[in-house]
């Protein structure tokens, strides 16, 4: 029998159906056909699938495929490669899979319709973050302005978290990055489960996060950040068995005091600064949330 390792020609192969794309870290959106029946992954300009990051080894993965399947080795690197947040040293892979090597996540496509596949996975990446898999901070934003636009029309409650992991450069240079991405995505499962589904959360920076409550008044807010503060602050983190504190200091405040502190009334074409308006006030409580103490959270 001869295998042929090597190019194999577009049009001719089974393997055209499959590519992985950048979803998370330098070079987003990019798009890497596999075309070849080993391609090497890694931070040497050798490497088919060069991603020029620190974490990752010069030879840090390969990809073979054959007939139309796929398998992703480690080369032994430095950092490990994760394919859906397991350590692999070598694993198939099937349509969906999330590889992550270093701070980057490359998502595998596969099957008939690759292109389809392709642009609904460019689209996800305009509205969903990721690493923590919630909505990103261009979504949140065009969804807050329809939302306060509803609320000063209907003179309806509306209340925002603004939350952020305290000391977080201090877990990422104690436990490294690939700790710290960990503790944001459970931070984001943690807020998750504490809203309601008609709650709009997105991760709104680096290690923040917020929250815009409909139809909640600003206490019923605090009691939410309240119970999420405490249960982060008592749950055991843990990567690669080690336990990690994390705590997080967050500000509240609701749409009628941030319209008020404002000095407007009524009219769709304040929306945008009523929108601005609350952000600056949560952020404003979220700065001495921090200045007081951290884990802590600060409404008034
Ligand atoms: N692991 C990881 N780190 C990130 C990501 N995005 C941003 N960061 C890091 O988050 C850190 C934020 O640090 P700072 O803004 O100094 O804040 P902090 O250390 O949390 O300090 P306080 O907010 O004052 O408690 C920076 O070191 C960023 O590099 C990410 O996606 N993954």
């Amino acid at each position: 029998m001869v295998t042929t390792v090597g190019k194999v020609p577009p049009g001719d192969s089974p393997w055209q159906n499959a590519c992985l794309v950048v979803i998370n870290g330098i070079d987003l959106g990019k798009k890497y056909a596999l075309l070849q029946a080993s391609m090497l992954v890694g931070r040497s300009n050798q490497a088919d699938i060069q991603i020029d990051e620190d974490a990752i080894s010069r030879k840090h993965a390969v990809i073979e495929g054959h007939e139309g399947r796929f398998v992703i080795r480690d080369l032994e690197s430095t950092n490990g490669t994760y394919v859906n947040d397991c350590a692999v040293r070598e694993h198939p892979l099937a349509d969906g899979d999330q590889v992550k090597i270093g701070r980057t996540i490359l998502k595998f496509l596969t099957g008939s319709n690759i292109e389809a596949s392709y642009h609904e996975e460019i689209y996800r990446l305009t509205t969903i973050d990721g690493l923590t898999q919630v909505y990103n901070k261009y979504y949140f934003l065009k969804e807050m302005a329809r939302v306060v636009g509803r609320s000063v029309r209907y003179e309806r409650d509306l209340a925002l978290i603004l939350c952020d992991i305290d000391y977080f450069k201090l877990i990422n240079d104690s436990y490294g990055h690939l700790a710290g991405d960990h503790v944001l995505k459970q931070v984001a499962q943690h807020i998750k489960r504490h809203t309601h589904p008609d709650d709009i959360f997105a991760r709104y920076g680096g290690e923040e996060f917020v929250a815009l409550l409909p139809e909640r008044s600003k206490s019923t807010a605090v009691v939410v950040a309240e119970s999420l503060r405490k249960h982060v602050d008592s749950e055991p983190f843990e990567f690669d068995g080690v336990s990690i504190p994390v705590t997080l200091s967050m500000g509240v405040a609701d749409l009628r005091e941030a319209r008020r502190a404002l000095g407007e009334r009524g009219g769709i074409s304040e929306h945008d600064s009523s929108c601005f308006a609350l952000i600056k006030l949560a952020d404003d409580r979220l700065y001495w949330a921090k200045q007081i103490g951290r884990n802590t959270i600060v409404a008034g």
